[in-house]
């Protein structure tokens, strides 16, 4: 069995952690804590492994805490960067027992789209990413178009491929989106979506569309669970559930 707290509980995916947590026989919720809960509550209550859906301004706090107090920790809340991530992995060589998940995304759909996009991406001339969430997402772009981006611009570069073509020169209103590693994310937050990702890849002639969707977040917990059971027996820092998952 192991022992799971929750940060975020409340919230849109932390509810739903809270009950895919409590329908899993090889699980127990020891706690669940919001804004303003004490994080040590965690280590009181024996957990094992903290699962963090909080906010991008919270989370490496949350992370950093977990690691003093002993917990491994799965995270999904978006935000992090580069500079963030090593600090985590510098924090963890203190704890060599302890490991990280950090994964901008946990469906497995999303998951693979971000690998196909990478595996796709030299072959193509032109990628723009689309990513489409519900509008009460705080950040944009979203993780997942952040780190297929990034995914995509180390392949392309790896293989020697020079920016997608792009006559602009007149934007003044930010039309093209915003450029992460080279590639163009465009954003769009309408009522009625949940999370959903298009990869549009561009020959002459051609186009591939790698799209993915979640069209309820039942579809992010397969993945958290697998993380959270795989976390226990895989020390250190891992970004991306596709290091826990044999593709
Ligand atoms: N990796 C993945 O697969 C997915 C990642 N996400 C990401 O997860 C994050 C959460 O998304 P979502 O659930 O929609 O957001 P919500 O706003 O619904 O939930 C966030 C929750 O965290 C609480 N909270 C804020 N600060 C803290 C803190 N310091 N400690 C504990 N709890 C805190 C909030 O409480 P209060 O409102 O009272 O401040 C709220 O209940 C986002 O970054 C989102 O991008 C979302 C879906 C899938
Ligand atoms: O806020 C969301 O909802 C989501 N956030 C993550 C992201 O920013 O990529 C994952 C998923 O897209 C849903």
């Amino acid at each position: 069995m192991i022992s799971v707290a929750v940060l975020g509980a409340s919230g849109r995916m932390g509810s739903h952690v809270v009950d895919a947590v409590n329908g899993a026989p090889d699980l127990e919720l020891v706690a669940a804590l919001d804004h303003g809960d004490d994080i040590a509550e965690a280590a009181r209550a024996g957990a094992q492994v903290a699962v963090d859906f909080t906010v991008p301004s919270a989370t490496e706090a949350n992370v950093h805490a977990l690691i003093d107090l002993g917990i491994h920790a799965v995270v999904g809340t978006t935000g992090w960067t580069e500079e963030s991530l090593l600090r985590v992995e510098e924090h963890l060589r203190e704890r060599p027992e302890l490991g990280a998940l950090i994964a901008p995304n946990f469906a497995l759909g999303a998951v693979l789209a971000m690998r196909f996009s990478a595996a796709a991406a030299r072959y193509f001339e032109s990628v723009e990413i689309v990513e489409l969430h519900h509008p009460d997402k705080v950040d944009a772009p979203s993780g997942t178009a952040t780190h297929t981006a990034q995914g995509i611009a180390a392949a392309r570069a790896a293989a020697g491929i020079g920016p997608s073509p792009d006559a602009t020169t007149h934007d003044p209103d930010g039309a093209r989106g915003a450029v992460i590693d080279g590639v163009h994310v465009h954003a769009v937050r309408l009522r009625g979506l949940v999370a959903h990702e298009e990869v549009l890849l561009g020959n002459p002639g051609e186009q591939l569309t790698i799209r993915t969707d979640s069209f309820d977040r039942v579809s992010f917990m397969p993945g958290v669970l697998l993380g959270v059971r795989e976390v226990v027996g895989r020390p250190g820092l891992a970004v991306g559930l596709d290091r826990y998952m044999a593709l």
